[in-house]
């Protein structure tokens, strides 16, 4: 069941248009990741998706509520981690929880939030003194409060370090295995690629391409290299005659082969095999998102 639904949003300030006749469904439970360049228009679809500001034409739905029509109901269900928020110098980050949770009118125990985002040990100190990521870390938890249906996380990886990353990879994981929708804009294309189950890119405004980044990797013309080691190299068998196989190297112990079509890699193997050698491992090195997020936004563009 689609719970974000966007149709037709469009907006311009004055000659720019900085999103046009946006169409997207995001399902329950699903984590989606919306990319583009610099200026693409990915913070004015996230403020219009949270009525910060108004669409000039379209409309954006979450669980079936206009955020224009029922802001309250809107905000209710959803978590935001925004681009810039303040936080209060002076109160502790235990406070900035406990005060959301107030807000939410949730039951939550503050401390299990702290701990969750890892900043049991930092609880009772005030944030003047937290280091970036920890800010981060405390933005993200005041966004969890409340048991949202949907979050909205405007490049929530901001100042974390790797453990910071791969927790708040964790947590997003855990919310969207209990029904949660999330849907995060990112410039860090492997931790997108690592964590969604589809992407976005928008580019000049208008959204160019919809899929799982596998789906992406089969509709661009990406390359990958498949590496076979073998317990002997056999002699050439016909593999750079196959349809799809662009280059083959052979060293003493591994064969690599370039290919362009996905399917070609069985062929491969199968002829490998078929001299008599016995392939003992096999590493696929594909075109990373941020190769195929190059190629789709500088004209490879996906129809
Ligand atoms: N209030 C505004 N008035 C005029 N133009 C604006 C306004 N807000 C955004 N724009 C323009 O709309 C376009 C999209 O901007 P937006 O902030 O949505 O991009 P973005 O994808 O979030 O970029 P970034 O990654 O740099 O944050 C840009 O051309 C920007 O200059």
């Amino acid at each position: 069941m689609a719970v974000l639904e966007i149709r037709n949003l469009t907006k311009r300030f004055g000659k720019t248009t900085a999103v046009h006749d946006l169409d997207l469904d995001i399902n329950e439970g699903e984590v989606f990741g919306f990319l583009g360049q610099n200026g693409a228009g990915k913070s004015t679809t996230i403020d219009m998706l949270l009525d910060f500001i108004r669409p000039t034409d379209g409309t954006a739905t979450i669980s079936g509520h206009n955020p224009q029509h029922d802001p309250r109901t809107v905000r209710e269900n959803i978590g935001i981690l925004p681009d810039a928020y303040s936080l209060y110098d002076q109160l502790t980050g235990r406070e900035h929880i406990e005060f959301a949770i107030t807000m939410n009118e949730s039951e939550e125990d503050p401390d299990a939030i702290l701990a969750r985002v890892g900043l049991a040990t930092a609880s009772d100190r005030p944030t003047g003194s937290y280091s970036k990521g920890m800010r981060q870390r405390l933005a993200f938890g005041m966004a969890l409060i409340g048991d949202p249906s949907v979050l909205i996380l405007d490049e929530p990886s901001t100042g974390l370090d790797p453990n910071g990353v791969e927790e708040m990879r964790t947590i997003i994981r855990e919310e969207a295995d209990n029904g949660t929708t999330v849907f995060f804009s990112s410039h860090i294309l492997d931790q997108v690629e690592a964590i969604c189950d589809r992407v976005g890119i928008i580019d000049d405004g208008k959204l160019i391409a919809v899929d799982t980044v596998a789906g992406l990797r089969n509709t661009v013309n990406t390359r990958s290299t498949l590496i076979l080691s073998v317990d002997s190299v056999p002699p050439s068998r016909g593999i750079s005659d196959l349809e799809g196989v662009t280059n083959v190297e052979y060293t003493d112990e591994a064969i690599e082969v370039s290919c362009t079509n996905p399917e070609v890699k069985s062929s491969v193997i199968a002829r490998v095999e078929a001299t008599g050698a016995s392939v003992t491992d096999i590493t696929i090195e594909q075109t990373s998102l941020a190769e195929l997020f190059s190629k789709i936004t500088t004209g490879g563009k996906i129809e």
